[in-house]
């Protein structure tokens, strides 16, 4: 066998999953390459942006078990780096009250003792000024809920990776990978060794895994990312704790909506629908559906009197959907040095930490910290292609 490798690890890809995963392996002294082909800091990936939500309130316990350990990474990061990443705003999370959806947000946040407040039509208004909640609806508040601040988050994860003697080589783009026991990465700008590789690519995952024989069932779409300007400048602002909400999919929606308080953009609230037009990640700005923005209307309209029911910016973002909306993280079944991670489906950002410690225990072959049968490739069976 060769050992003729520069790297013990190279990582694909500079989002933050990838970001996170090249820090975890770099803190457990591997020497590790991370590549990504934008220069960085860039906004064409999925994890660009000021703000994400942080919540424990999931429908699947499994989320929210990861999520206790993940705010305490996020809180670690901030210690370390000496950088703010997090403020607690609270999640509202309405939805029709007989729906299966919001009842199971309900239950999973009283069963795993998650801090909440339950509303009811009488006190939601003196809680919650400035929404209407619709008939039927009922409202709880995850009370850990809050804000992540995304574009420091990366450049923080970054930068401390370097601090760690990680490399970083941006506008390098990965055009080749070689399976085998040392396996050889070809980019824009040269060719590299390493005993291992993490593929982290985003919306871009399939195209890399084509280099490895392997094709999985995702669908990358585009997020109108649309922000709503307040009719008074402050109504829902972040200053006076308006918290994020998350509206749990109905006949009318289908699909989640979900905000996050004016913050980023003053007088500005930002609120999404969260599917959108399917899109090749290199053609994102052809995609050009705002099927999404009329549902937001109607809703904004009904649900949000304070706000104009008309975007004043909107922006770009792409999600990288599983059939069953939850991530992929696992091993390649033929290179067990190989280790994916992708198919976050528009809500991965919060779990960035403890991804990157799972992907980092996948390469190292250690026993990983949750149980990963969530995640696991074989559950696509039929759905996976593989021309090995
Ligand atoms: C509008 C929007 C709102 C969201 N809101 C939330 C939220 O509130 N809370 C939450 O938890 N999550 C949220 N998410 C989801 C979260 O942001 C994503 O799940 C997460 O950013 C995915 O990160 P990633 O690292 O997998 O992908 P990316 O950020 O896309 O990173 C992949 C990287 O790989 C690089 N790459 C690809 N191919 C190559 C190649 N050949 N060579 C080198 N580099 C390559 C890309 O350029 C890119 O930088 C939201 C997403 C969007 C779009
Ligand atoms: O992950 C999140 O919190 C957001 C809100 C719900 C839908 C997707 N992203």
């Amino acid at each position: 066998m060769s050992t003729n490798w520069e790297y013990d690890c190279i990582v694909i890809g500079a989002g933050v999953q990838g970001s996170f995963t090249a820090y975890q392996l770099a803190e457990k002294k591997q020497k590790t390459l991370l590549l990504e082909q934008f220069i960085l800091p860039h906004t064409r990936g999925s994890s660009h942006g000021q703000t994400r939500i942080i919540r424990k309130a999931y429908e699947q316990d499994f989320y929210t078990h990861m999520m206790e350990e993940s705010y305490e990474l996020w809180a670690q990061l901030e210690r370390e780096a000496g950088v703010k990443l997090y403020r607690q705003t609270g999640l509202l999370v309405m939805g029709p009250e007989d729906s299966q959806s919001y009842q199971l947000y309900k239950n999973n946040l009283q069963k795993n003792k998650v801090p909440m407040a339950i509303l009811n039509r009488d006190n939601f208004s003196q809680h919650i000024p400035n929404v209407n909640l619709a008939v039927g609806d009922g409202a709880v508040v995850d009370i850990t809920a809050g804000v992540l601040y995304a574009d420091r988050a990366l450049k923080t994860v970054q930068g401390q990776f370097e601090k760690l003697g990680g490399v970083i080589r941006d506008n390098e783009k990965v055009t080749d990978i070689k399976p085998g026991p040392v396996v050889t990465v070809s980019t824009s700008a040269g060719v590299y060794r390493a005993k291992s590789v993490v593929i982290t690519a985003g919306p871009w995952a399939n195209r890399l895994l084509a280099h490895t024989g392997l094709q999985l069932p995702l669908k990358v779409v585009k997020i109108n990312v649309c922000y709503w300007k307040e009719k008074v400048p402050g109504t829902y602002d972040v200053k006076q704790r308006f918290p994020c909400f998350l509206l749990t999919e109905s006949e009318e929606t289908k699909y989640h909506i979900y905000g996050l308080p004016s913050n980023e953009y003053p007088g500005l609230m930002k609120i999404c629908y969260h599917i959108g037009g399917e899109t090749d990640p290199d053609e994102r700005d052809k995609q050009t559906d705002r099927s999404d923005i009329d549902i937001l209307q109607r809703i904004i309209a009904r649900c949000f009197p304070g706000l104009v029911p008309e975007p004043a910016v909107v922006e770009s973002c792409m999600y990288t959907m599983t059939p069953d909306q939850h991530f992929v993280l696992d091993r390649h079944p033929s290179h067990s040095n190989i280790v994916f991670g992708a198919g976050f489906s528009g809500h991965g950002f919060k779990f960035g930490p403890i991804i990157g410690k799972l992907l980092c225990e996948l390469i190292l072959g250690e026993v990983p910290s949750y149980d990963l049968s969530p995640f696991r490739i074989r559950r696509f069976q039929d759905q996976t292609k593989s021309a090995l």
